[in-house]
C-alpha cells in the first residue's frame, strides 16, 4: 500500500462463526442474489492520531486488480465504523455527492462543513455507510471518491466488506 495515500494499518481477520455472521449480514442487506463466494474476505482498518486515507475510489481502474480470480471488479462497499469512541475527524468524506438538506441527517453527516465539501458521514461506532461503486454499465463511478479524514484524537477503527462481480478464488477468499 503506497504510504503517502493511506497511513493507516489494515488486516484481514480470520474467517469464523463470528466473521460468518457479519458476511451474512451484508448479504442480506444486498438482496438474496448475491453468494457469498462474492465477498472479499473482511478488512479491518485502524487510524491512530493523525492517520487518514486520501481520497480514492474502491473499485480499480487496472484490469490487473479486476481479473477473474479475485472476482472482477468491486461491486459495493460498506465502511462499518467499529470503534471510534471519543474520537474527533476520522468521518468519511464524499466530496463530489451533494449534502442532504433534512436537518435529521445531521445526526449522522457533519452539517458544519462548507456545502462544497461534499458529504461526510460521522464515524458513529457500529454504524455503516453502504454505496454502490460500478454503474448499470458495470463501469466506475466517479461520484463514489472518498476519503477517511484524519483523527485528530482518539483512534478509529473501521471494516471494509466489499462485494466483487463475481465469485472469488479459494486463493483470494480462503475457505468458506
Ligand atoms: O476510513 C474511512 O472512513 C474510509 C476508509 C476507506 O475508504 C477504505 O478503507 O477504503
Ligand atoms: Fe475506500
Amino acid at each position: 500500500m503506497n504510504a503517502t495515500t493511506r497511513n493507516s494499518r489494515s488486516t484481514s481477520p480470520p474467517r469464523d462463526d463470528v466473521i460468518r455472521c457479519i458476511e451474512n449480514r451484508a448479504l442480506a442487506f444486498q438482496g438474496f442474489d448475491i453468494p457469498r463466494s462474492h465477498l472479499e474476505p473482511l478488512q479491518l482498518v485502524a487510524y491512530e492520531l493523525g492517520e487518514n486515507y486520501q481520497h480514492h475510489t474502491d473499485w480499480f481502474e487496472s484490469p490487473s486488480q479486476t481479473t477473474a480470480e479475485v472476482g472482477g471488479n468491486r461491486l459495493t462497499s460498506f465502511f462499518v465504523y467499529v470503534t471510534a469512541e471519543d474520537v474527533t475527524g476520522g468521518g468519511t468524506n464524499f466530496p463530489m455527492l451533494d449534502a442532504p438538506a433534512d436537518e435529521r441527517w445531521c445526526e449522522f453527516i457533519n452539517c458544519d462543513e462548507p456545502w462544497d465539501a461534499g458529504v461526510t458521514f460521522r464515524p458513529i461506532p457500529r454504524n455503516a455507510v453502504f454505496w454502490q461503486n460500478l454503474k448499470k454499465d458495470g463501469t466506475g463511478d466517479r461520484a463514489t471518491l472518498h476519503a477517511g479524514l484524519p483523527v485528530t484524537s482518539g483512534k478509529k477503527m473501521g471494516m471494509n466488506i466489499w462485494t466483487r462481480q463475481g465469485p472469488l478464488s479459494e486463493l483470494y477468499r480462503g475457505k468458506d
